[in-house]
């Protein structure tokens, strides 16, 4: 039987790699770089998913420190040059890559919507060993927009072929700028409950929660049968 989904649409961090420890150790060297404290995981997983401007805003206003667009500036950019340079591992959640190959050998086109800047999910992409799965690939920095702006969304949409009026697609995320985007768009919505939605995760509104990325197949079969 054909996967009754022609294209699908990812979220990265939270839904496909546990980056909280990766974005912690360098906002850390960040915050050191501009003599404020470190902060923790647990403080830093609650600020994932508004773009890595949001993200140092929120790192640094959480020490004491309020930044506006303009001051943000230069310290956005040592935290993104120190992101890019990183070269420890990041790790996918279990089932990833095995869940993605097997939806990509049965013809099902691959997307990544993610507000992380685009040349440093690129890079994980490609360090990991996914990126010859992705059809076409949206940063946070790619489009004047971003989620949870619908277009970001259809933007990966029109780049996978899918029909901007009926796109035969479903998101695949971790918090409300998914599910919010996926709305706009009108395609259904998985929420990953290991992610860091910043609310229980029953409360973001997805059609359907799941634990275990290897279970979005089945979990996708039934939704469409629905
Ligand atoms: O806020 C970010 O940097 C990225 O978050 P996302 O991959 O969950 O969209
Ligand atoms: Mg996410």
């Amino acid at each position: 039987m054909p996967f009754p989904f022609s294209a699908l649409v990812f979220d990265l961090d939270g839904t496909l790699i546990d980056s909280a420890p990766d974005m912690t150790r360098v906002l850390n060297r960040t915050l050191a770089h501009f003599d404020r404290p470190s902060l923790t995981e647990a403080q830093v997983r609650t600020m994932v998913g508004d773009g890595s401007a949001m993200l140092v805003r929120q790192a640094f206003a959480a020490t004491g420190a309020v930044l506006d667009d303009e001051t943000v500036q230069p310290i956005l950019r040592h935290y993104l040059d120190r992101y890019f340079e990183d070269e420890e591992a990041s790790a996918l959640y279990p089932g990833v890559t095995e869940t993605l190959t097997a939806l990509a050998e049965r013809g099902v086109r691959l997307g990544l919507c993610t507000n992380k800047p685009e040349r440093i999910s690129r890079k994980l992409l490609d360090a990991l060993g996914l990126a010859p799965l992705f059809g076409a690939v949206a940063g946070g920095d790619t489009l004047p927009v971003k989620k949870p702006d619908g277009r970001h969304l259809s933007w990966v949409l029109e780049q996978l072929g899918a029909d901007p009026q009926a796109p035969n697609a479903a998101m695949i995320g971790d918090n409300g700028n998914d599910v919010k985007a996926a709305r706009a768009v009108g395609v259904p919505v998985v929420a990953m409950s290991y992610g860091y939605p910043r609310m229980p995760v029953e409360e973001l509104g997805a059609d359907v929660i799941l634990d275990h990325f290897a279970d979005l197949p089945t979990a996708l079969e039934r939704l469409a049968a629905r």
